[in-house]
């Protein structure tokens, strides 16, 4: 690391910030492990190192704390068995180093945590898994069930089924969804970098930032492509903090070598401050989670109504609709302007709301005078 590690002037206030005491007390905790922190292109999985961030979550265990772990590094683990010796940039290439190295990964996870007599259970998950109310409610029982049992769940994409379009952009996004559809109180990404800079550290000259408490502290932070074999960079790791963040969970960016510190106190890395309130999980996945089936563009007028006041969208506000859909699905509310302003779970399949577009709701027949999108079915951007 070529930079300076440098605080601010209210540094020392920020290193006991009440985002750091959240973290430290938090009773459930997803961890996620990157590929740089626990495998190497030229030895494959580290060990040593995975057996130290086992020592670090089972203290953290026998605290009191429960531990989700999303484990990147199946590729990573998959590429010396198969005598790679460069990351594959092909999908099939990396899905076959994926299948070989998530059986070594799984392994090693259940072997440091026997040292303890824990007992590891295996969660693979595609991003369509958690678009799906059905799915994403099955694995939260899974996991829910799993902790309750006192095994520890190690996630990690399933990357054999994945396609490229389905892929999750990195196991960064898949944690913060996993902390949000498990409750959890905290989320710890640990990598190979000690934190965020104001760029990428790599080259040089860049300022640590030990907190960021809203979007306009990461103003001027340029946010850099990872390394060898992580994926995302830290622009993942970024949209994922600020993803947890707005759902309530907060968020600490450290390094692997920290994990018992980043376990401990909280008192290394950066802290990512959470909304204050809690997003309930419906209004999280219409947000986040789920796929867009469609779209509804409204005039003007439909936007202050929605956006402005707060209110439900009626089918006289509405002038086009695009996309394949029923009812129960989210689709994207566009303005005039073609900007999106907002998600919501519409109440009528696609056919039935081209027959209701810019009707006044007493024209309609009683069965559709509900709105097309409630209030309540509905997050504004
Ligand atoms: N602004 C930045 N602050 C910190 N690290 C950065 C920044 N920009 C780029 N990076 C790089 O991002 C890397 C971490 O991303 P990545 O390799 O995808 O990690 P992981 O495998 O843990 O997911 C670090 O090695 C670091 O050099
Ligand atoms: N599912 C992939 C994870 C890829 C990924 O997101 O890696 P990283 O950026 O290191 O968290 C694997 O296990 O190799």
């Amino acid at each position: 690391m070529t930079a300076e590690k440098t605080t601010t002037a209210d540094g020392e206030a920020a290193r006991t910030s009440t985002t750091r005491t959240t973290i430290a007390n938090a009773h459930s905790v997803v961890v996620k492990i990157g590929s740089s922190a626990i495998t190497s292109i030229v030895d494959g999985l580290d060990v040593a190192r995975l057996d130290r961030l086992v020592d670090a979550i089972e203290a953290r265990m026998r605290a009191g704390s429960d531990v989700v772990v999303v484990s990147s590094g199946a590729v990573g683990a998959g590429l010396a068995p198969l005598g790679l010796v460069t990351r594959p940039r092909d999908l099939a290439t990396k899905q076959a180093a994926a299948s070989v190295g998530q059986l070594a990964l799984a392994n090693a996870w259940g072997a440091s945590f026997a040292r303890y007599g824990r007992t590891v259970g295996q969660v693979l998950l595609t991003a369509d898994d958690i678009a799906r109310r059905t799915q994403a409610r099955n694995a939260t029982r899974t996991l829910d069930r799993l902790r309750s049992l006192h095994a520890v769940a190690i996630v990690n994409e399933n990357d054999t089924v994945a396609t490229a379009e389905l892929r999750f952009g990195d196991n960064d996004r898949l944690a913060a969804l996993v902390a949000h559809l498990t409750r959890a109180d905290a989320l710890v990404l640990l990598s190979d970098v000690d934190g965020l800079y104001d760029g990428d550290p790599r080259k040089g000259n860049a300022n640590f930032v030990p907190e960021v408490s809203g979007p306009e502290d990461l103003d001027g932070v340029v946010a850099g492509a990872g390394g060898t074999l992580g994926t995302g960079g830290m622009a993942s790791k970024l949209s994922a903090a600020r993803l947890a963040a707005d759902g309530g969970v907060p968020v600490l960016l450290a390094a692997a070598s920290d994990a018992a510190a980043a376990l401990g106190d909280a008192e290394v890395g950066t802290a990512f401050a959470p909304r204050p309130t809690r997003m309930t999980a419906r209004r999280f996945w219409v947000r986040h989670a789920a796929d867009e089936h469609g779209a509804l563009h409204l005039d003007a007028g439909a936007v202050e109504a929605v956006v402005g006041r707060r209110g439900s969208l009626l089918p006289a506000g509405v002038t086009a609709l695009s996309g394949i859909f029923y009812g129960g699905d989210v689709v994207a509310l566009v303005g005039p302007d073609g900007r999106t302003v907002a998600r919501g779970v519409v109440a009528y399949d696609a056919a039935e709301v081209e027959e209701m577009i810019g009707r006044s709701t007493r024209d309609l027949p009683p069965e559709s005078r509900r709105p097309l999108v409630h209030a309540d079915d509905l997050v504004r951007f």
